[in-house]
């Protein structure tokens, strides 16, 4: 059986790509990009000024001014900020560089528009009435419905059953990331390597780009470039796990654009909180060596959420 790394859906044509999802966690506003120069004035305002920020206002200013006070990202670089304050600069190794980046013609597309599927016509008319995040889960849970019947049938899985549909996808949330310009988008991380800790995970993202994946070579990257209504698929590592990685989660990270805003738009479905998850016996009835012990998933979540992204560090909670 092949395993599957990225897929990325268009409504009626597809380009599949999976990978993991990401996270916002605490760490995402100090991680993720910051703008440079701000400095307190005398009434305690912040006025922007052009110099490195490190060199004019401390650290836990910024983090007041953005955390404390509510303020964001967002509001960092509505003050004007010409460059990133220090803290926001990563270390050279986090840093993309150029020469590592694939290209994206070994991320498959599949065409997906003779789904014939009267759930479908059902969505659409139910849709017409409901907002449009609502529109967006229902449609992005039926798609993940679909995808997980073709990813289970490989599995032996004849069905899903209540059962499997909890230990798959009985929690379901959506993020709205948001990030704002950045002045030295390469110096900084927008959300730093990591793979979802979801089941599936289906994510628009905006025209500005800036969303990568790990490529075929270990240290290099994929750049997925937006292809308008084709959202990106991503295999997350509750998927790997109960696949007994037949499947498998892969990293990505995604980077601020100089010019224009970045947003994106990912739906996670994952286990139930209480969910057991573990290699599916369907899967060990080959005899295949389990890799992965049975975790109860708001225990994983807690360890995921518990650490900086580190890549694919967080499936080792689970190895044997
Ligand atoms: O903006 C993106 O595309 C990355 C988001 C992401 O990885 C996540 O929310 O898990
Ligand atoms: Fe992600």
């Amino acid at each position: 059986m092949g395993e599957t790394r990225h897929f990325v859906i268009r409504q009626l044509q597809a380009r599949f790509l999976t990978s993991a999802l990401l996270y916002l966690n605490k760490d995402y506003r100090y991680t993720t990009f910051g703008p440079a120069c701000i400095l307190r004035s005398p009434n305690g305002t912040f006025t922007p000024k052009t110099q490195p920020m490190s060199t004019t206002i401390s650290s836990s200013d910024v983090i007041d001014f953005v955390v404390h006070k509510g303020n964001g990202i967002t509001g960092l670089v509505e003050l004007g900020i010409e460059s990133v304050p220090e803290q926001y600069i990563q270390p050279l190794e986090e840093r993309l560089d150029p020469s590592k980046v694939e290209t994206d013609e070994s991320i498959p597309t599949i065409d997906v528009s003779n789904w014939d599927d009267p759930k479908v016509a059902d969505s659409i008319c139910e849709a017409a009435s409901k907002d449009q995040a609502l529109e967006y889960v229902k449609w992005g849970d039926l798609l993940i419905r679909r995808l997980l019947e073709v990813l289970l049938k490989r599995l032996n899985v004849k069905a899903i059953d209540d059962k499997k549909e909890s230990m798959l996808m009985g929690g379901m949330s959506i993020n709205l990331n948001h990030y704002p310009c950045c002045p030295n988008p390469e110096l900084v991380l927008g959300v730093g390597r990591h793979s979802d800790i979801s089941t599936l995970t289906v994510l628009l993202q905006g025209e500005s780009g800036g969303l990568y994946v790990r490529g075929s070579k270990h240290d290099s990257w994929i750049h997925l470039s937006p292809v308008k209504g084709a959202p990106i698929i991503n295999v997350g590592d509750a998927l790997q796990i109960t696949s007994n990685d037949l499947y498998k989660s892969i990293e990505h990270r995604a980077f601020t654009n100089r010019n224009q805003n970045r947003v994106s738009i990912p739906i996670f479905a994952k286990p139930g909180p209480d969910a057991i998850i573990g290699p599916l016996p369907e899967v060990l009835e080959s005899g295949q060596k389990p890799m992965y012990k049975n975790v109860v998933y708001k225990d994983y979540m807690k360890s995921f959420f518990g650490k900086a992204h580190d890549g694919k560090q967080a499936i080792e909670f689970a190895r044997i």
